[in-house]
Parts: C-alpha cells; structure tokens; sequence
C-alpha cells in the first residue's frame, strides 16, 4: 500500500474471556485513502473502532493513528480525529445544533463563539439537517441522529474520519448524499476510514478495502486491484470434459458444464473449442464482483467444484 500510513496496526487483539473479538490483525490505511472495512455482524469491527480511538484498550498489539501510538497520545490525536460509533450520544432534550455548540466548548480548543455558531450551521447544512430547526434531538429519526453524528465528526474539519456504520437508519436516497458528502471531503484531503457490513456500499466508494472474518483480517487490498481482470475465461459446455483434456493445463478449474480457462483472449478460445468440435453454450471474460472476492477469503463455504484433475481422470 503506498502513502503515509494514518492508522497502522500490528498484532491488534481484544479478547473477552474465551473469545478472540479481534485476533491479531494488521491494519495499514493510506492517507487520502477510502478504506471500506467489512465484516459480518459480530466480526469485530466495532471492537476495532473502539480500540483505534482509545476508547477500548487492547489486550495485545499496537495501533497508530496519524503516526502516534494509541492510546497514548489520545489527548494530541483524538482533535484531528472525527469519529461516530456505534448509536451516536446527544442531549435528547436540546435541538441539533445546540448539541453541536455544547460539544464544541466542550472540546480542548473552542472556537469564539461567533465562529462556532457559523462553524455549527455549516455542518447540520452539509450532513443534510436544518440548522434552523429548534425540534429537541428527542424528535429525530434514527437517520437525523446519524447524520447529527456525521455533523458532530467534521466539526473540528479533521485529517481523518472513523465512521463506524455511516449510513445506519438512511434511507436509500439519505445512503447516496452521505456518500456524495464522504467522496467530497476526501477529494479535498480528509482520510476516511468506514465499517459496514454492506458490500454495494464499500464497493461503491472505497479505494481500498479490509475484509474481517471472526475477528481476523483475512484481506487487505486495494479495490481496483481486487477487481482487477483476472485473466480466465469462463466457459459453459455440455463437453466440459472433451474441453478440459484439449485444453490440457490451461484450464484451472471445471464444475459440471462449467470451467474457468486461462486464456488471453476470449474469442480466440472459442474459436479453437468450437473449432475442435467442443459446443459452447456460453463464453466470456470472467468477472468477479467484490461479493465473490470477499466470499472467497472468508470462512463461508465456496461452491463444491471439481478439480481439473479430478476431471481428467475420471
Ligand atoms: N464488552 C464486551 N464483552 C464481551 N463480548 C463483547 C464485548 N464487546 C463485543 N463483544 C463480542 O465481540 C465480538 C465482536 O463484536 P463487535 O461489536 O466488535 O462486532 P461488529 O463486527 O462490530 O458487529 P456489529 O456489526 O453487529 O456491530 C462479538 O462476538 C461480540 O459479542
């Protein structure tokens, strides 16, 4: 991964009791990057979140966030750091934007009071909220109160955002203006850092994506390397077998009628089965999308297929 690394993990593990939540993983997240991380639920993604932010101690391994160990120098990297986890904390009884000016003094550098106000309106107006509306946070939806987050994060404008589960509670078209608003704060600089367990999501905005499996990272990679094209050719045959003894090594995998061949060129593979008497009911590049990659490196079961060699000597 090339940059500067803003957060670094080595060995990170919290364990409760038996159980391994996070189990030694090494994160590496790039500065100006997107960096999708992924898990099913209970994976231990927030457990991670929380660990990075100093708000959990690690029971072995080490975190850096913005080149300073953690938690260690919380005082001096949490102000760079905008952050939501998991159900986001506001006074019920106070509007949105007084939550905000009450986080703000609270802060270790209040901004005079005139910036605040202006500081605060221009946030509720970027995540999507009224900075007029004096309605009590108690009113919100579950969409309103994330965005509320959102707004509470990017107060400080930070070098870097931890978003646990962003877009929790949006509806679809709430899904789309907070990615609009993340890709806009990166393009200007801002590192950001997401959890989710919605792979259209990652896919959609990430540059790079961290892939947890019961607490273990079983992948770490840039995006557009993980989708990059993968240089087979999926082929659909009723003569699978006659396919796969002519195309001897070049064939890497048959399952029924189906087999992935290696091959430069699509049409020249065809050329040649058909050309050699094999039938092809179907041929073409082979694609995965970021839901098979992550299936792949995860402890899920993949599709029971048959080896090449267990086909050629059947
Ligand atoms: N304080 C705790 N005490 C005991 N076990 C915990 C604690 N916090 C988390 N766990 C367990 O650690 C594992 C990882 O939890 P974590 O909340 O980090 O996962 P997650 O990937 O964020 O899941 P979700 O998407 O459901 O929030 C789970 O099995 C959870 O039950």
């Amino acid at each position: 991964m090339s940059g500067t690394a803003v957060i670094r993990t080595r060995g990170l593990t919290k364990r409760y009791g038996e159980l391994r939540a996070v189990d030694g993983i090494d994160l590496e997240v790039a500065e100006g990057a997107v960096y999708g991380f992924l898990g099913a639920n209970g994976s231990g993604k927030t457990t991670t979140v929380r660990m990075l932010l100093g708000l959990v101690l690690p029971t072995e391994g080490s975190a850096e966030v913005l080149g300073a160990p953690m938690p260690a120098s919380r005082t001096t990297v949490l102000p760079q750091v905008g952050a939501l986890v998991e159900g986001p904390g506001a006074y019920d009884h106070l509007s949105g934007r007084l939550n905000l000016a009450l986080l703000d003094a609270a802060g270790p550098d209040p901004l005079p009071r005139r910036d605040r106000r202006r500081r605060c309106a221009e946030v509720l107006e970027q995540v999507g909220l009224d900075p007029a509306d004096r309605r009590p946070v108690r009113a919100y939806s579950l969409g309103m109160r994330q965005r509320l987050g959102l707004a509470a994060a990017l107060l400080r404008r930070p070098r870097l955002l931890v978003l646990d589960e962003p877009t929790n509670g949006l509806d679809p078209q709430g899904i789309r203006e907070i990615r609009t608003l993340l890709l806009a704060l990166n393009a200007e600089g801002t590192t950001i850092f997401l959890s989710s367990h919605l792979l259209a999501e990652i896919e959609q905005m990430c540059t790079d994506v961290g892939v947890l499996d019961r607490g273990r990272l079983v992948l770490q990679d840039r995006l557009d390397q993980l989708l990059r094209p993968s240089g087979l050719v999926e082929v659909h045959s009723p003569d699978a077998h006659a396919a796969a003894r002519l195309l001897g090594d070049a064939v890497v995998e048959v399952a029924g009628e189906r087999m992935l061949v290696r091959a430069d060129d699509a049409a020249s593979l065809n050329h040649h089965l058909v050309g050699s008497g094999v039938r092809v009911a179907r041929l073409g590049p082979y694609e995965r999308d970021l839901e098979q990659v992550v299936l792949e490196a995860s402890s899920v079961p993949p599709a029971p297929v048959e080896t090449r060699a267990e086909v050629l000597t059947s």
